[in-house]
């Protein structure tokens, strides 16, 4: 029998590790006023109907970040997989290592580059727990 909370619904998001030149990680900082605000994410956003995870990273980097990234740079590396109270995430991690552009919060979100070794110093959604880990062994 499974064990644990049966969630509503599955929330499908799409997030991307960007790598730099030195392999750190760029993180940011949810803003006030959404769920989990104050947390370190890895940018994304939820994926909508009709769109595949890369088309959302496509989208959510642009009005996030201010950054043009094409498909075929999008390598899959893991997943989350995690029952919060009022939903289950499914939440594909890519790796980028190459876009378009500066990045530049387009909406006064802060961001950090930081190495693998240094994320545990940032409080980050229990879903990315996991990821964080394998990043550090990866990069
Ligand atoms: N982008 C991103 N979202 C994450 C991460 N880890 C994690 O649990 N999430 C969750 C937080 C949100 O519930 C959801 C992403 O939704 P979103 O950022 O597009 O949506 P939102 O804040 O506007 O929506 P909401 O949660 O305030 O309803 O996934 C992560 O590393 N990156």
């Amino acid at each position: 029998m499974r064990q644990g909370k049966t969630p509503e619904k599955t929330v499908f998001v799409s997030a991307v590790a960007l790598v730099d030149i030195d392999h750190r990680v760029l993180i940011a900082q949810r803003p006030e006023g959404k769920s989990m605000a104050g947390l370190w994410e890895f940018p994304g956003g939820k994926v909508e109907p009709g769109e595949t995870p890369e088309m959302a990273l496509v989208r959510e980097l642009k009005e996030e970040l201010g950054i043009d990234i094409t498909e075929s740079c999008l390598a899959p590396f893991t997943f989350a997989s995690f029952t919060y109270d009022d939903f289950h995430l499914m939440m594909p991690l890519y790796l980028c290592r190459v876009w378009k552009g500066e990045i530049t919060p387009m909406e006064g979100q802060q961001v950090k580059w930081v190495r693998p070794v240094r994320l545990g110093d940032y409080p980050m959604p229990p879903a990315d727990v996991p990821l964080v880990a394998m990043l550090r062994d990866f990069l």
